[in-house]
């Protein structure tokens, strides 16, 4: 059996967890996991909103439901819609407010200025850290967004097997978007790396995705199972057995204790919060107010309206668990820790 909880895994040995179906040997992994969570930061784990403001995309990433070729129904929400939706996720107790955007061209050629005033309200009025995840940007741009204030830049590589890359984001440059975060991380706004299980990867794509994500200075880390979207060309390939994710995960937290790692509720809703928990994960992601009208990504609406994927419903889970959801307080302390 491997030894668990060193910093100095071999990259042989990441496979091999990775291959392993040893009950033992995963349990240990978790356990392992778990301990080193509590190490740092107790019982306590973070929570954040989630405002997907507009779902027009001029990009055509194959597994997402958002292609700018998919017919979909789509929306763009005003700045009082946003800071309404903002308002209440932070009333509700969440630590961050995650603004995300399809790549959308009216905001990508014009209208980048409306994006700063938002994160500009909700830092000064709201006193809430912001995470953007607008995609790729100019740098120019990146510059407007941090001195706007935002705390986080959000882009995922999804892989980084060159190849991969090429045909999942198809028509997209593989540098350009590992540079974005590079850039935005050299201006001062932490980073967040993640990558897509399912998508055709093997073992050793994702130990190099988990080994990148260290050597890029990525201060929150994240994995997701893909999700078939209908009308999307990998709308008939399988979703991944959670195994995979839930190994990545706490993989992530033996490789980098200190990072955010989420369970997020867009993968499995909340009946799928506990397993991530107790892989390792802290913190809770894609929380959305119900009946707002916003979607999530790779389930647009799973529980949103029912009221599951929101702080009260999570806390009551915690709760069972023998851990609750951090203050904003503790969330700034924790970030201003992980900036240094
Ligand atoms: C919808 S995008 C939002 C930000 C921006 N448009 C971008 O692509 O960077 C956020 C992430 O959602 C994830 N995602 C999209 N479609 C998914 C799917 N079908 N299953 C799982 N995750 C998905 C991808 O990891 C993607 O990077
Ligand atoms: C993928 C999204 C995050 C974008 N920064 C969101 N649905 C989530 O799961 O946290
Ligand atoms: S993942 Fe992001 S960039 Fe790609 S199609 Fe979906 S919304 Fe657009």
């Amino acid at each position: 059996m491997l030894e668990l909880n060193r910093d100095d895994f071999t990259k042989a040995e990441l496979v091999k967890v990775m291959r392993s179906d040893d009950p033992e040997l995963l349990q240990e992994l978790f356990s392992t996991a778990r301990k080193i969570r509590k190490e740092i930061q107790g019982n306590k784990i973070f929570a954040y909103g989630f405002v997907y403001f507009t779902t027009y995309c001029r990009n055509n990433c194959n597994f997402c439901y958002y292609r700018n070729s998919n017919d979909i129904e789509r929306y763009r929400k005003n700045e009082e819609e946003v800071l309404a939706t903002s308002k209440a996720l932070i009333e509700s107790g969440v630590n961050l407010i995650d603004l995300t955007m399809g790549e959308d061209p009216q905001y990508h050629q014009e209208k980048f200025e409306t994006v700063a005033n938002i994160i500009k309200k909700i830092k000064g009025e709201y006193d809430t850290p912001v995470m953007i995840s607008p995609g790729v940007v100019s740098n120019e741009i990146i510059d407007n967004l941090a001195d706007a204030g935002a705390d986080f830049y959000a882009l995922y590589q999804e892989t980084h097997n060159r190849e991969l890359f090429a045909k999942l984001r198809v028509g997209q440059d593989y540098d350009e978007r590992m540079n974005a975060k590079l850039y935005a991380k050299e201006k001062g706004m932490l980073i967040e790396e993640g990558l897509l299980a399912g998508v055709g990867e093997n073992e050793e794509d994702i130990v190099d995705s988990l080994l990148t994500m260290g050597e890029i200075g990525a201060s929150q880390v994240r994995v997701m199972s893909f999700i078939p979207q209908e009308g999307s060309p990998m709308e008939n390939c399988a979703t991944p057995d959670r195994m995979e994710e839930l190994k990545i995960i706490a993989l992530m937290r033996l490789l980098y204790p200190q990072a955010l790692i989420p369970a997020s509720l867009d993968v499995d809703g909340i009946k799928g919060l506990k397993d991530r928990i107790n892989a390792g994960a802290n913190l809770i992601t894609s929380i959305i107010p119900p009946k707002s009208g916003f979607m999530g990504v790779a389930h647009n609406t799973m529980d949103v309206d029912e009221g599951g994927r929101t702080v009260e419903e999570a806390r009551g889970i915690l709760d069972q668990m023998g851990l609750r959801i951090a203050t904003r307080e503790e969330y700034k302390e924790f970030i201003k820790e992980a900036g240094k």
